[in-house]
């Protein structure tokens, strides 16, 4: 598909074995100034696990499932893979795309909304990566935040329908939809952009933008339900200095408020992320589960899009979508990106 000569999907990485959990996240945390704790007590995380995150055999599913849909669609790309933090690492995904004779490439990052952490730190590891193979390196587009495309949405919606009737019917219309997201220090929330990719505007983009997809997924959701669901928007993965402030409600205490208040029922909408890597399977599925267990709240979980046909085929859509540069965003919502190339001080600074 002109421009282009090869589709890179670009992701966090995860650890495979016991033996890589340690130096994962060292590369994850290196300079982050995370305490040594928390580092121990998320070691702890991937060690119940056996030492293996999901997510590269995530990456591996999304990649099969888009390789179908591009071969179906007549997209002829050839798809690489690269992460930021564990094997197959960017770097040599870009000198592989040097030996193949790749020049110039459309990346998707495996996470959908603006802020440092979600989207310009791809652009930057995209920079380096390119720096250290030189002058052979491809030129590589980053596909822009895409939390408000119709595919991301409907995935989300079709998923919390499917959660929904996972929960006995008497407790079903009561159900608290509640939508959970990363937490992210409130400084990288300020700093996470402007709608409209104005360099040095407002910000706090990062928040907006996941406000934005909850009342859209509830939108959706409701349209076949008895009556609507009141939902709200949790944190989830706080890490960080305890004296640092970061986005809050966390999911724990917000699910003893509920419970004060009498809620029986809820459904966590992991709205922040695009699948159920370790972040869901520990912080949602272990934690948030246990807690509303001890409170005695029913809580199920709607699964994140993986390889769900409408976040596929909006992979092929985003495509599409950079290489016609003059081609209008497809999104939702008045929060859809405007730029394709995040000027400085769009995407989050650090
Ligand atoms: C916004 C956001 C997303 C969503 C967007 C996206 O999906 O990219 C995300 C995803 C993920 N985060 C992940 C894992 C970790 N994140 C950490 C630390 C941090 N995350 C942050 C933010 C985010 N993280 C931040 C601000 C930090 C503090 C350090 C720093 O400023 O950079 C740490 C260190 C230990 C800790 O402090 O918790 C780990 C191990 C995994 C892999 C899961 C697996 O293995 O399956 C995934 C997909
Ligand atoms: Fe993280």
């Amino acid at each position: 598909m002109r421009p282009y000569d090869a589709f890179l999907l670009l992701s966090f990485g995860g650890p495979e074995k016991t033996d890589d959990v340690i130096p994962f996240l060292e590369n994850v945390t290196r300079g982050r100034g995370i305490p040594r704790e928390r580092l121990a007590e998320v070691g702890e995380h991937y060690f119940l696990f056996n030492g293996v995150s999901p997510i590269n055999q995530q990456c591996r599913d999304l990649i099969e499932a888009v390789r179908a849909d591009f071969d179906a669609n007549g997209v002829d790309l050839p798809i690489y893979w690269g992460n930021r933090n564990w094997d197959p690492y960017l770097t040599d995904t870009v000198a592989q795309m040097a030996e193949d004779g790749v020049r110039r490439v459309v990346a998707l990052a495996t996470s959908a909304y603006s802020s440092y952490s979600s989207h310009r730190q791809y652009l930057e590891d995209v920079d380096r990566a390119r720096e250290a193979v030189g002058a052979g390196a491809p030129r590589i587009d980053l596909i822009r935040p895409y939390f408000d495309h119709p595919g991301f949405i409907d995935s989300f919606a079709d998923n919390t329908r499917a959660a929904l009737r996972r929960l006995p019917a008497d407790l079903r219309a009561d159900a608290r939809l509640l939508y959970s997201a990363h937490s992210i220090p409130t400084a990288m929330s300020q700093a996470s952009g402007d709608p409209e990719c104005r360099p040095g505007a407002a910000g706090g983009a990062y928040p907006a933008q996941l406000a934005e997809v909850a009342r859209l997924v509830t939108e959706r959701v409701d349209a076949d339900s008895e009556r609507g669901h009141a939902h709200e928007l949790v944190y989830q993965s706080r890490s960080g200095p305890p004296g640092q402030p970061w986005l809050e409600p966390d999911i724990n205490d917000r699910l003893e408020e509920l419970a004060a208040e009498g809620v029986k029922a809820v459904v966590v909408v992991p709205h922040g992320f695009v699948s159920d890597h370790m972040e869901v399977k520990y912080d949602l599925d272990v934690e948030a589960l246990e807690t509303a267990d001890k409170l005695g709240i029913r809580l199920v979980r709607a699964l994140a899009p993986g390889t769900h046909p409408s976040f596929v085929a909006m992979v092929r859509d985003l495509v599409r979508e950079r290489a016609e540069s003059e081609a209008p965003r497809a999104g939702l919502s008045a929060l859809t990106p405007t730029c394709h190339d995040c000027p400085p001080g769009c995407c989050g600074q650090r």
